[in-house]
Parts: structure tokens; sequence; C-alpha cells
């Protein structure tokens, strides 16, 4: 069975000096998976990191899922180099390819599951045709690039639409908020039908260098009003 709900700290807020041991700190206090944000500065004005990161994760020991979110354009030479790098899941924003399905064929046949990615004004139109290649579909609800943005309260909308027409089709496809999601209105996201929640500066800039389990009561604090609505 399919986790209710699922939390993905996005370690573009993490401390880069000291990654492996941010991550399992972040696992270890509950985190479910890893949401690993790849910034090229040409699809989105900001560089971050690449597949071997990824790949040093796994060499650490880092077992959890690795939820790729490619902000990359082109696409395809990225998804060969995160399917060799050991990605669980790899999301890609479909306005950086020239043939949406083929790159997520790509990802299949690599054994990864896959996703798209819609910007705030990229219409849910254009999942149509695909849909039965999704496992995820990521709301963005910050414009892409950077971490520490406000959430867009008109993604609501989207995400009550979005929720429909993945329960209308029977699809099993998660749906996934990503940006400015906090504590205090996680609940109302996933009330709009969210799943899956990814929180980088609200969860990393909660560290605390004097508690061993130092990312405890912020995972905490994002499940709590989860786990009431879900009981
Ligand atoms: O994809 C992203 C930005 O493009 C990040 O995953 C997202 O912004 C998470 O950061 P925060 O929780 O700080 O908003
Ligand atoms: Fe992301």
């Amino acid at each position: 069975m399919q986790q209710p709900f699922r939390i993905a700290p996005s370690i573009l807020s993490a401390d880069f000096a000291r990654l492996g041991q941010e991550v399992d700190d972040v696992l270890a206090s509950g985190a479910d998976m890893v949401h690993f944000d790849v910034m090229d500065n040409h699809y989105v004005p900001n560089l971050s990191f690449g597949a071997p990161i990824c790949e040093a994760l796994r060499r650490y020991g880092v077992t959890a899922d690795i939820d790729v979110h490619l902000m990359v354009s082109p696409v395809d030479d990225l998804i060969r180099a995160f399917l060799d790098a050991g990605a669980t899941h790899i999301t890609f924003h479909p306005e950086a390819t020239l043939h949406i399905d083929r790159s997520l064929q790509l990802i299949l046949d690599g054994g990864a599951t896959a996703g798209l990615a819609l910007n705030p004004a990229t219409p849910l139109s254009t999942l149509d045709h695909v849909l039965d290649k999704l496992s995820m579909l990521l709301v963005m609800t910050v414009n892409p690039g950077f971490g520490g943005q406000s959430f867009i309260p008109a993604m609501f909308d989207k995400l009550r639409m979005a929720r429909a027409m993945i329960d209308a089709g029977g699809f099993d496809i998660r749906l996934e908020v990503d940006g400015g999601i906090n504590p205090d209105n996680i609940g109302e996201i996933f009330d709009a039908g969210a799943d899956t929640f990814v929180s980088g500066s609200s969860i990393f800039s909660k560290r605390s260098d004097q508690d061993p389990n130092r990312y405890d009561s912020i995972i905490k604090a994002f499940r709590q009003p989860l786990l009431q609505r879900s009981r």
C-alpha cells in the first residue's frame, strides 16, 4: 500500500560541506526520501549540483529513495547520468525537452520511475497523453530556481484540479508539491490533494548543532498536521 503522505527534504538547503551526515540526520529524524534539485543556469537562473553528488551519496551508503528534480534543458543526457548514479525517481519539466514521451520512456527503460514538473503557469493539459507513464506529478508551488520562496496561493486550485484528474482517471500517480511548504501551510495543501511534500529551507534552517537528532522536531512539525488528517 502507498504511504498516505511522504516528506522529502530538499538538500538544496543542506550544509554541502557535510552532505552525507545531513542526509543521514534528516532521514533518521523521519524524512521519507531525499529531494535532489538539479539546476543548470540555463533552464533556471541558478546552478546547483549534478549526478556525481548523487553517486557519492549512494557510495556513502544512502539507501533511501532519491527523488531527482531536473531543472535543466535539454534533459536526456542528464537523465542517463542520473540513472547511472542511482536515482530512484526522475522528474523533469516538459518545456525542457522537445520530446516529452521519449524522455519519459528513457527514464522508465533505465529502471527508475518518472515524473513531470509543472511550473505555476504551466497547464495540467500538458500531461494529456502521457499520464500512464507517470508515477509522480510535481506541481511547482513557486517558480523554479531558488529555495526560500513563498508558496503561491493560486496553486491551491491547481492542486484540486490535479487531484481530480488523477482520481478520475484511476491513475497511481503521487501528487508532489515543491516550494514554500512549511508546518503552517502543509495541512491545507494536503487538503487540496497533495500527498508528497518537498521542503528545503524550512527544514534545513532548523538544524541545531547541539542536538544529535537535530531534525526530529521540525520533521515532527511537518508530520503532525498530516497525521491528524489521515487518521
Ligand atoms: O525545486 C526547488 C526550487 O526550484 C526546491 O525543491 C524548492 O524551492 C524547495 O525549497 P523551499 O522549501 O526552500 O522552497
Ligand atoms: Fe525541487
